[in-house]
């Protein structure tokens, strides 16, 4: 049996691709043929996942009118030509997409040819290729209930959540902290951006470091003994640590401030948390309410059609996260703001519960499940 697994852009399209892509092939023993874009970063993290991947030449259309739509209006043309002739070879038994631009021809030309297709839409406000796919496909898998009704076509919806990687659900608590360093009596709060760090969260956490500085190591006007873990992304490293030695912050004076580039051990640095400070991608999120953490979220306010404000709030409305609006960032607000939740440890555990509720560590099963019904009818 042979399943084709599409969608790209960003990771946030691509890790949910590959988990569902292993799934399909441990449950029905499936080959599975990855369909992705040449410029999107699938063409470089897809390959190294083992999968076959197969590329086509698509790229987005600027959404100003501009003279260079005309050349990707060419490119589209060839690319949708590409996906229909993969789609003719391959002959799967069923097409699955996750979204970014290069999901609309594979799963179209899937449609048209008869093949069974499912669609997983990651945010809360859905993005514009699944919206149009939505009229073509068998299936729809949402992470979120608040975005069914932006899907009103007569495909079947199902809310499975979003399939998180396996070691975000296997790892333990002290076995995690052990490999951090971070003391069992302290709480360990972890900030990042997605994956590429997050500018004004690196500015607003200097922010935080400079009320800390000062107050002496494990304590820092916190209560109780509080470690930070801080993301600042590759690109932003050097500049976030050049400010903070203008500022005078020494990191050696406080015990209790890790800084790193890039987390490559996250599901140990989550297991281990005990709140998180993190913008609102849509796969950030599942891992956050899978493990149950409370979180303090600054949505990205230039995704499109601000689609992490939507994700964000979705959380903030069950008690599960607090929202701070970019805009209103500053160090004051999140030192304020996590100094008074560190400080109510019902809040805290409440908040806790409430992302765990929302958690579907289930996802990939019930992804599973409705491709099996593609496949039956
Ligand atoms: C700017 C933008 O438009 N971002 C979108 C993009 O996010 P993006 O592609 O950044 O994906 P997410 O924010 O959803 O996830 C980031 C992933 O990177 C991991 N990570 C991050 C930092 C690190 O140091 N180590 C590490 O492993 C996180 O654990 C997570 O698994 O796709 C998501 C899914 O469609 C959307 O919801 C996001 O809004």
């Amino acid at each position: 049996m042979r399943f084709v697994v599409t969608g790209g852009g960003t990771g946030g399209h691509i890790y949910p691709a590959l988990a569902i892509a292993r799934g399909l092939e441990e449950r029905f023993g499936a080959e599975i043929h990855y369909i992705g874009g040449t410029r999107g970063m699938e063409s470089d993290i897809v390959p190294k996942s083992g999968f076959p991947f197969l590329p086509i030449h698509l790229e987005g259309f600027k959404r100003s009118l501009s003279p260079s739509n005309i050349k990707v209006a060419w490119r589209a043309a060839r690319g949708v030509a590409q996906a229909w002739r993969y789609i003719r070879q391959i002959r799967p038994a069923a097409v699955v997409g996750t979204g970014g631009y290069v999901c609309g021809p594979v799963v179209l030309a899937a449609s048209l040819c008869g093949i069974p297709t499912l669609i997983h839409e990651q945010n809360a406000l859905p993005g514009i290729t699944n919206r149009i796919l939505a009229r073509f496909v068998d299936h729809i898998a949402l992470t979120f209930e608040d975005s069914k009704k932006y899907f009103t076509s007569k495909a079947r919806t199902k809310v499975t959540g979003l399939p998180v990687r396996p070691e975000i659900l296997l790892k333990d608590r002290r076995a995690s902290r052990d490999k951090l360093g971070i003391p069992e009596e302290a709480r360990l709060v972890l900030s990042f951006g997605g994956s590429q760090g997050a500018g004004s969260l690196n500015r607003a956490m200097a922010g935080l470091f400079k009320s800390l500085h000062g107050e002496g190591a494990g304590h820092c006007g916190l209560p109780g003994k509080v470690h930070f873990l801080h993301v600042t992304g590759p690109r932003q490293h050097k500049e976030f640590m050049e400010g903070l030695d203008n500022s005078g912050i020494l990191l050696a004076n406080n015990g209790n401030i890790t800084i790193t580039s890039y987390l490559y051990d996250m599901p140990d640095a989550l297991a281990a948390s005990d709140l998180v400070i993190c913008r609102a991608g849509a796969a950030t999120l599942a891992e956050l309410t899978v493990l149950g953490l409370p979180a303090i979220l600054i949505p990205y306010p230039y995704a499109a059609g601000n689609h992490q404000e939507y994700n964000a709030r979705a959380l903030e409305s069950t008690g599960a996260a607090l929202v701070i609006r970019d805009a209103d960032l500053s160090g004051d607000i999140l030192f304020s703001n996590a100094r008074r939740l560190l400080g109510d440890v019902s809040r805290l555990a409440g908040m806790a519960e409430s992302s765990k509720r929302m958690g579907k560590p289930r996802a990939l099963e019930d992804i599973l499940d409705c491709v099996q019904i593609i496949l039956n009818n």
